[in-house]
């Protein structure tokens, strides 16, 4: 088995990526998760850079990492100047990491006309730069930057610079794809002629601006590099980078002579990916091969029908490996298997003639606008209802909202509602930021006394989508209500023309859906239901 050395640069490259911008304390989490995860380099900024990056290097050498080796990011050093004298090689050398990686210019457009150098002097600084840190650091990386653009103008040239950088004392020569252009068989090609030139371990850096950052990199492996260098999930400059996830997914499950974590480290790889979401305040990208949300979800009815009985049929790796999961969606395109799948989660009755009438009137509502991926506890309570099995806690009689206010933005909501609870009339009122928030607070004020556990639930997101635009104002409206309490976290919808009474409808399911899961989870004979969400 051949070990592949993952060198991780989220915290460098990935900061570099549109919209993201770690806080110090985000960049150390982030250190002790990857280090969790197992990868050998963390990549943590670029000590030049800004007060930030310079206090982390102070901040991490008080981490307990277990495996990880912290890596200072950096370039050459200035034209014309002594190494020793550059400020930005002194900055590396006090960053006191055990690794320093250092980039430097490969392309001979890129020394001639944006440092505006003679190759020469690209040369020299590239082999006083590695130099220098190699005598002041246990480990350098030399980053080969633009190197495939370099390597097809001007291979020789190419060449001479990593070999200068090998002979200077690079540990690691990664050879970069930095505009993210090149395809596979040119990356092959380059890294082949690179492995006969120098003896030092190769590396690959690439950029995703052709969507083929991690088929390039698994090219360069095939050819004999041995450190990929990459983000969790993609971040980076313009397109990203490689995604690490993919990369360590791929080596791991689909390339039995490589391995990269230690055994058992594979399956944390979907946690760490939405931990790196979540601290960079990024929505995930639900497609994402892996570690998606929706890598293993199954919409198509054909699909559902073939995973229910063996589930390779419509999956390339067991969700598991890589700490997944596999989610069957409802939806109008569902056949019966999705819809029996589904009331197997939520321990609903599962007899033919109740598929049937449950398909066909998701198929209804979905063409009204409904749509039940993200609202799957509406979608239970309408199989309750159909299913003659639905008891209601409470019954509508109606709500009011007004909002008063001078444009200044000081306004005034109010929400009145009127409810049924048993023989009790409920007629409350309150006040919120918003129509929705008013009427949870109307809702609540008129049904916590009767059913105290509604205090544990928290309305946690709020979506709204106009469904069919160019009908203009008459326009129907989506809303989506995200609602979470001390064990789950469910979805409900409502669909009107009018945007208040489509939350008004999303917000009904809400509460009712919190009594009824609170009902079956008091009643001992009956399993509870599945967190939905
Ligand atoms: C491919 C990559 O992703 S490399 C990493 C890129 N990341 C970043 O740029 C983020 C961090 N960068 C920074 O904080 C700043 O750009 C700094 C501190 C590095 C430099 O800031 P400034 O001195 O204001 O220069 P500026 O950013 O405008 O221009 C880059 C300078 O570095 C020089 N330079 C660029 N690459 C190299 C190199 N490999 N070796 C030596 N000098 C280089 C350029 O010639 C230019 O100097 P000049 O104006 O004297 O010609
Ligand atoms: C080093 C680097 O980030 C690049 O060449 O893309």
């Amino acid at each position: 088995m051949t070990r592949i050395a993952i060198y991780d640069t989220t915290l460098r490259d990935g900061s570099q990526g549109e919209g993201v911008n770690f806080s110090l304390q985000d960049k150390l989490l982030i250190t002790t998760k990857l280090d969790d995860l197992g990868v050998d380099y963390v990549e943590g900024g670029y000590p030049l850079s800004n007060p930030k990056d310079a206090a982390y290097f102070r901040a991490v050498r008080d981490l307990p990492l277990e495996h990880a080796r912290i890596a200072a990011f950096g370039m050459t050093r200035r034209r014309d100047i002594a190494a020793e004298d550059d400020t930005g090689m002194r900055a590396l050398v006090a960053a006191g990491t055990p690794v320093v990686t250092v980039v430097g210019k490969t392309w001979d457009l890129h020394a001639r006309e944006v440092l505006g150098v003679s190759l020469d002097e690209n040369l020299r600084m590239i082999g006083d730069s590695v130099a220098f840190l190699a005598a002041n650091v246990a480990e350098v990386v030399y980053d080969a930057e633009h190197f495939f653009d370099g390597y097809r103008n001007n291979p020789d040239y190419a060449l001479e610079t990593v070999r200068k950088a090998a002979d200077a004392g690079a540990a690691w020569i990664a050879l970069c794809d930095t505009n993210g252009g090149s395809l596979p068989e040119q990356v092959a090609e380059a890294v082949t002629a690179v492995a006969r030139e120098v003896r030092v371990p190769l590396g690959i850096h690439t950029h995703n601006d052709g969507e083929l950052a991690v088929a390039n990199s698994l090219a360069a492996v095939r050819q004999g590099a041995r450190q990929v260098q990459g983000t969790i999930n993609g971040l980076g400059e313009r397109c990203g980078n490689a995604d690490l996830c993919s990369v360590i997914a791929n080596l791991a499950l689909k390339y039995p002579g490589f391995h990269a974590l230690a055994p058992g480290k594979l399956a944390k790889l979907t946690e760490v990916s939405r931990f790196v979401y979540e601290t960079a305040n990024m929505n995930l990208r639900s497609g994402q091969a892996f570690v998606g949300s929706s890598a293993f979800a199954h919409k198509g009815g054909m699909h559902v029908h073939g995973v229910r009985k063996i589930a390779a049929s419509y999956e390339h790796v067991d969700p598991t490996t890589v700490g997944n999961e596999r989610r069957i969606l409802v939806s109008e395109l569902s056949g019966k298997s999705n819809i029996a799948e589904k009331l197997a989660e939520h321990d609903l009755d599962q007899d033919p003639d109740l598929l049937t009438r449950v398909l066909d009137r998701v198929q209804d509502l979905e063409n009204a606008g409904y749509q039940f991926e993200a609202a799957e506890a509406s979608f239970v309570l309408l199989v309750e209802k159909i299913a003659g099995r639905h008891r209601e806690a409470f019954q509508s009689r109606g709500f009011r909202v007004s909002v008063a206010g001078d444009g200044d933005g000081d306004s005034l909501t109010e929400a009145t509602v009127k409810l049924r609870v048993g023989e009790a009339a409920e007629h409350t009122v309150g006040e919120g930021d918003g129509p929705v928030d008013a009427l949870d607070n109307a809702l609540r004020k008129a049904l916590e006394h009767h059913f105290p556990g509604l205090r544990t639930m928290h309305l946690v997101d709020y979506k709204v989508r106009v469904i069919n635009a160019r009908a203009g104002t008459a326009a129907r409206v989506r809303v989506v209500i995200e609602s979470s309490d001390q064990d789950a976290v469910w979805g409900t919808i409502g669909v009107s023309e009018n945007v208040i009474e489509a939350s008004w409808l999303a917000l009904l399911d809400a509460f009712e859906y919190k009594l009824s899961k609170d009902t079956r989870k008091a009643r001992p004979a009956r399993p509870e239901a599945a967190a939905v969400s």
